[in-house]
């Protein structure tokens, strides 16, 4: 029997930066995500892949903002735009991957509608902390938050300032067993997308939408804890983990063991909000059994899962 890994694709890697949201754009990087997979399939697992959403995300809700603004048409609520973007990008990754494998006869990538439970009361519904949509200078961003006071921003690794919207903690996977059934029968499953559609469960047992953005880290773990993965891949925009990073004393991680990575957590390595929770999903997938964490870029996957880079975080 395959083992089963589970790889997290990040929004990022589909828009690298403001230029590039157009679909062609995002058609195109998903080309390339997809030939990374291909090489991964000839491995011996069987592949869930998630994605995040964040570029795109921001981009669909000030779409309909704007069109709400200057038009009236019906605002669109964020949970929605989290289940328009997944449908989205999911449909990219999708025909992209089956029109590489009909060259082999094949069509098993299928994209599951994914909602993911969260707890009403979570604290990330009051302190908004998830970076979505494009991203601007100081100038621009005091105009829009004079246009917008309820707004709220924050500086993005250097790369200027973009909108934050909540993001509560993943609870639980509402179609894990979907996703799961289907990777039994050979399917190429893309599940979870934009860390899920954020629902709350009512106290008569229904489902309802509730606006936020969720850690597609995060709910990437959660599902592959859910559906007993044995392998962990977190894609992001570099080779390996580092610790000092940006210091004269920066070290790339190759081979780490969870003791040793959780002290470098406490040693204040990783920033909140880009690598810290990519650490923190790693740490708990393999707490509650996982055996594998690999991090590192999209382009380094296939060498990354042969050993040869990228960072592996291992229980032993
Ligand atoms: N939802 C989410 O975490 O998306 P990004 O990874 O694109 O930020």
């Amino acid at each position: 029997m395959k083992e089963l890994m589970v790889v997290a694709i990040g929004g990022n890697s589909i828009i690298k930066d403001n230029a590039s949201q157009s679909i062609e754009h995002q058609a195109q990087a998903v080309k390339a995500v997809a030939e990374s997979v291909l090489e991964m399939l000839a491995s011996d697992y069987d592949i869930v892949l998630t994605h995040g959403n964040g570029p795109q995300v921001g981009l669909d809700l000030r779409r309909a903002e704007i069109a709400h603004e200057r038009e009236g048409l019906p605002l669109t609520p964020l949970a929605n735009c989290v289940a328009d973007t997944q449908g989205g990008i999911g449909y990219l990754i999708q025909q992209a991957l089956n029109n590489k494998l009909a060259a082999r006869g094949e069509q098993k990538a299928v994209t599951v509608v994914t909602q993911v439970e969260v707890d009403k009361n979570d604290p990330g519904f009051a302190q908004p902390t998830k970076p979505i949509g494009a991203f601007f200078s100081e100038a621009q961003r005091d105009e829009l938050q004079r246009a917008h006071p309820d707004w709220h921003f924050v500086e993005d690794a250097g790369r200027g300032y973009r909108r934050v919207v909540a993001s509560p903690q993943p609870v639980r996977i509402v179609e894990a067993d979907a996703i799961k059934a289907l990777t039994q029968k050979g399917f190429v499953v893309i599940g979870a997308g934009g860390g899920g559609i954020p629902v709350v469960r009512s106290a008569e047992g229904d489902y309802q939408s509730v606006d936020a953005v969720i850690d597609k880290d995060l709910s990437t773990a959660l599902l592959a804890r859910e559906i007993n993965a044995n392998v962990l891949v977190i894609t992001t925009g570099v080779e390996k983990v580092c610790v000092n990073f940006g210091k004269p004393n920066q070290q790339a991680l190759d081979t780490v063991n969870v003791a040793q990575m959780t002290r470098y957590v406490e040693e204040g390595h990783f920033p909140a909000g880009s690598m810290l929770p990519k650490i923190a999903a790693s740490l708990e997938f393999l707490h509650y059994g996982g055996s594998r964490v690999i991090i590192t870029s999209p382009e380094c996957l296939p060498a990354a899962l042969r050993g040869e880079t990228g960072t592996h975080i291992v229980n032993a």
